[in-house]
């Protein structure tokens, strides 16, 4: 908890007497709950609901957010028998954080410890045991557990939460689930033979088995703002009922004229909300770790300026990388007499109840992937949301009273809005997708039951690139071992190849590394004010080998710091050293942390998998050649105008002004034939350039990775007021495009 200064400047923190929160015991607590269970509109529908789930083996049901289908409906269906013959409830959710706050919910509604009736599974973190029966999970780990066991067997329910969303997992589960439902009724009536198959190729335990032929397989479609009838038709003409009633109203405000400053007008409108208004927590919704992370700057500078009376406003953030216990302090009430201000992506869009939240702003704006084949680029670009959107956004007020969302953007545009996000499935590279469906045993993915068929080109693109990556045959099928093992790692395909191959070269130690530090926020943080100081320090970690090389000796240092302090302080306050440490070398401790995270989690993976870990000491050599036979793709050719063109495409690429390659000045070095895989390399590119671009020359000079830059990023590196690697990060996904040399 955050400590406050009074006005004689002394410090306490939450736990001084004067900020408890109030305390009720356990029977007061549980009362309070039932009775609000009770009040929830789809109480009044409980049992028309589960008879229509008997009844109907694909069920849409459509209510108000708020009005209890997250928490709700699977404890009906538990209730109702659901689970007797040994099956679970398994309840699907876009987000993490919410997959993880709604069970911790549910679990104290149902009075169990969370992870024994009630738990959850996320990617790398699993709160069930044998015991569970409701279990709440993301899409993207029902879809992991589907490769293990292609009918679900352990499943009688399973409830897609926030379909609206539309997430690109979501498209592919709900294919999926389509056929497991028609293979679990086939196998019920004793007409599939994909039940002998999956015993034997799965080894699913006998008792699964039985679940699945005594229980008939029941999926539920679930949002507050869904298309029922494009779903019922996707269905085969399934059901929909709408579950009336909202628990509190929530009042919608607009501005009157556009803002042209959506950040100073969130601003401007906490401020109005926290001195005018009267108690209740702020949520604010922003497009990203960056724009959070200003405006929580200017939240702070902001409050120093008023009056000590006024100054009790608590400001958290809340974005996807941001560690998990840090996520869920945002839960936790504010102590009394103080206000929390959340700044949150669309994280905290669907699903979370947030306690204490009244006020919403809205800016109206949201972050998104977007693909272009053509390029093979994925970048975040910042778009207005849907109205499906916005109706969740106002729907976070109003929870546990009335509620009041502020939206930043005349009503006229609101009317204007599209009614739901176009399908992320339509806007995003496609590997990954077909790696899975692959896994699945689908090797018709233009073919395969899409609610909505992803783009041709697209597919097509990501084929070629898993075909180059050797992930699938010339038959379009998983290749063996390759794409077996790049299938069972939750990584995107080019990080899955990198790992395996440096595993085959004795440098996996080390491609750990650099798979964790890429897959967060930039690792270096350059505060504007300290732009040359920065870049002394950090120049000190710098390998003219490249990017991904100074990557590794920046986790190499901080473990070795770490590790050392650990031995002389203990845990906690060598970890409180390294964020010193962090900030004396302009590093970015979140970050950081973060990588340190991803690095346990994917080495589990890799051990689990049996590849071999080893390191590769200082020799670099051969992580740069894992790196080039994973990343060929993004490889360019130096232009006798200095600039760069990416083979595979043609584009013309510049190397980011951030990276140690471009200070370096790297001129084009010796020939690469002679060496074993960089002639693999070169043989990759031949079929690509060759076919696509004409180029063949085998004495090409090949530099790594580039940062590609649009035309405003060059613009407003020009204005200099941002950290360009940072920014880098925000536009491009693809955080893989740092350079390294192989010369
Ligand atoms: N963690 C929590 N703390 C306090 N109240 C909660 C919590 N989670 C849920 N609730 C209460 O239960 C109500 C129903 O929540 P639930 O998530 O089931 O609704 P929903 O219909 O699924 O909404 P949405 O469509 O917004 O996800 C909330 O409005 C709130 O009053």
């Amino acid at each position: 908890m955050p400590s406050m200064a009074t006005k004689d400047g002394t410090r306490f923190n939450s736990n001084h007497p004067q900020f408890k929160p109030k305390v009720i015991n356990g029977d007061q607590k549980r009362q309070k709950i039932e009775k609000q269970r009770r009040s929830l509109p789809i109480a009044s529908v409980e049992k028309r609901l589960v008879e229509e789930v008997r009844k109907n083996d694909t069920l849409i049901i459509v209510g108000e957010t708020g009005s209890g289908k997250t928490t709700q409906l699977p404890q009906y269906l538990y209730n109702g028998g659901f689970c007797h013959n040994g099956g679970i409830i398994g309840i699907t959710q876009p987000r993490r954080v919410a997959a993880v706050t709604v069970a911790k919910r549910v679990a104290e509604e149902c009075g169990v410890e969370l992870g024994q009736k009630v738990g959850y599974s996320i990617r790398f973190e699993d709160k069930t045991s044998m015991s569970t029966k409701i279990k709440y999970m993301t899409d993207g780990l029902l879809l992991r557990e589907a490769l293990l066991d292609p009918c679900l067997s352990r499943y009688s329910v399973i409830v897609v939460d926030e379909a609206h969303e539309r997430t690109v997992q979501t498209d592919v589960l709900l294919g999926l689930l389509k056929a497991v439902q028609k293979n679990r009724s086939q196998i019920s009536n004793g007409s599939s033979n994909i039940h002998d198959h999956v015993k034997k190729s799965n080894n699913v335990k006998e008792e699964h088995n039985e679940v699945r032929k005594s229980n008939p397989f029941k999926l539920i479609i679930m949002s507050a703002s869904l298309d029922a009838r494009g779903f019922s038709e996707y269905f085969g003409g399934a059901k929909a009922v709408h579950v009336l009633g909202r628990q509190f109203p929530v009042d919608i405000l607009y501005t009157a004229q556009p803002e042209t400053d959506c950040l100073d007008a969130a601003l401007v409108t906490i401020f109005q909300i926290h001195l005018e208004e009267g108690p209740g927590d702020i949520l604010v919704f922003l497009s990203g770790q960056e724009e959070i992370e200003s405006i929580e700057g200017l939240v702070r500078e902001n409050l120093k300026k008023l009056p000590e009376t006024n100054q009790k406003l608590l400001i958290f953030p809340l974005f996807s990388s941001l560690p998990s216990e840090k996520q869920l302090k945002v839960f936790t009430p504010a102590p009394v007499g103080f206000r929390k201000v959340i700044l949150a992506t669309n994280i905290a869009e669907t699903s979370v109840t947030i306690p204490g939240v009244k006020y919403v702003i809205d800016p109206g704006l949201v972050k998104v992937r977007s693909y272009c084949p053509d390029t093979g680029i994925e970048s975040l670009i910042v778009v207005k949301t849907s109205k499906a959107q916005a109706l969740q956004r106002s729907g976070r007020a109003g929870r546990e009273g009335p509620g009041k969302c502020y939206r930043l953007y005349p009503e006229s545009r609101f009317e204007g809005l599209a009614d739901s996000t176009v399908p992320e499935i339509k806007r995003c590279n496609l590997s990954n997708v077909i790696l899975q469906l692959s896994a699945l045993g689908v090797d018709d993915i233009i073919g395969f039951d899409f609610m909505e068929k992803p783009d041709r080109m697209a597919v097509i693109r990501s084929l070629e690139l898993l075909y180059l990556l050797g992930a699938l045959t010339d038959e379009k099928k998983l290749s063996d071992p390759i794409g077996h093992q790049m299938a069972r790692l939750p990584l995107e395909p080019n990080d899955s190849k990198a790992l395996i191959l440096a595993s085959q070269f004795d440098c996996l130690e080390e491609m750990l590394i650099v798979v964790s530090m890429l897959s967060v926020e930039s690792i270096f943080y350059v505060p504007r004010d300290k732009l040359e100081e920065s870049r002394t320090v950090i120049k000190s970690f710098s390998s003219p080998e490249g990017d991904h090389v100074t990557l590794v000796n920046v986790y190499r240092a901080s473990i070795e710091y770490l590790e050392k302090n650990r031995t002389e302080n203990g845990n906690e306050k060598a970890e409180k050293n390294l964020r010193k440490w962090c900030k004396d070398n302009f590093i970015n401790s979140r970050s950081l942390k973060h990588a340190r995270d991803i690095y346990s989690q994917i080495r589990e993976n890799v051990e689990r998998m049996g590849l071999k870990i080893s390191s590769c000491g200082d020799d670099m050599l051969q992580l740069r050649r894992c790196l080039a036979a994973s990343y060929f793709l993004n490889a360019a050719l130096k232009q006798p105008d200095g600039t760069y063109r990416v083979l595979a495409n043609g584009q013309i690429a510049e190397i980011h002004p951030t990276s140690v390659i471009r200070r370096a000045k790297p001129e084009a070095g010796p020939s690469m034939l002679c060496l074993e895989r960089q002639l693999e390399l070169i043989q990759m590119l031949k079929l690509m350039t060759g076919r696509r671009l004409g180029i063949n020359n085998p004495g090409a000079h090949i530099i790594g990775f580039f940062i590609f830059l649009s035309k405003e990023q060059e613009s407003a590196q020009i204005g200099g007021a941002y950290d360009p690697l940072k920014l880098y990060v925000e536009h491009v996904i693809m955080n893989k495009r740092l350079v390294f040399s192989l010369f």
